[in-house]
């Protein structure tokens, strides 16, 4: 599978993403840079972790009108898969690409940490080979990343099985202090409606290298090109 990683002004999870595909998982992968038109040919887009513009505004309010962006919303909205990590997540909101909302953490600060997470479906490309009775621990990094939504799209996500990811705690608990920034419904990542763009706050990148001692994240690079890496 050919990958492509779109580079913004202000990006710092690019490279992390970029060996991980290469270097951990063998794959192509192609850097694009966000004034580009042109997505050469890859079949699998990724926007990346970072801090695109600064935040100005509001984390991926800026980059959503990167050029770019016009060719990554025609490759998506042509069935074409997508997926947005912290920030990346954050401007496929700001685009309309996934459904929501990423506010400031509840607390008002950054967190940096590891996160717990239950895989709430299987039913995803990005989690088919997960198992949903096992928790994953994946860092987070972020200011921004309250998932919210109307009620109405909360129960939309959730009678269509779009929910992929929820914070709970080490024991797979899913009380108020294990959902680290107060997102609704403890969600962590979503998909659209055609299942092929996918959101999620979580870094997979940073838990995916054996040196780092826990390839959680793995699961979902394996899962997206529906093999294990033995
Ligand atoms: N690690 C990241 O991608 C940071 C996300 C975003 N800029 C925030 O602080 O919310």
């Amino acid at each position: 599978m050919k990958f492509g990683v779109v580079v913004f002004p202000g990006s710092n999870c690019d490279q992390d993403v970029i060996y991980v595909l290469e270097h951990i998982l063998g794959q192509e992968v192609v850097r694009l840079w966000h004034k580009d038109h042109d997505l050469q040919g890859a079949d699998f887009i990724i926007l990346p972790g970072g801090f695109s513009f600064g935040d100005y505004l509001r984390s991926g309010a800026i980059a959503r009108f990167s050029p770019i962006m016009q060719e990554v919303v025609r490759f998506a909205n042509n069935g074409g898969y997508l997926m947005g990590i912290c920030n990346g997540f954050q401007i496929l909101a700001e685009a309309n690409l996934v459904p929501g909302a990423l506010l400031h953490n509840e607390n008002r600060k950054f967190i940096c940490r590891n996160s717990y997470l239950k895989v709430a479906t299987t039913n995803s490309m990005l989690t088919r080979l997960a198992n949903p009775d096992r928790l994953l621990k994946i860092p987070v990094a972020h200011g921004e990343g309250q998932y919210f939504a109307h009620e109405d799209t909360i129960k939309l996500l959730n009678d269509t099985d779009s929910v992929l990811f929820r914070y709970c705690d080490a024991n797979g608990d899913m009380s108020s202090e294990s959902n680290l920034n107060g997102s609704i419904g403890n969600i962590a990542g979503v998909c659209n409606a055609g299942r092929n763009v996918f959101g999620l706050m979580p870094h997979p990148e940073r838990a995916a290298d054996p040196i780092l001692d826990n390839q959680d994240g793995l699961i979902i690079f394996e899962s997206i090109l529906g093999m294990v890496n033995a």
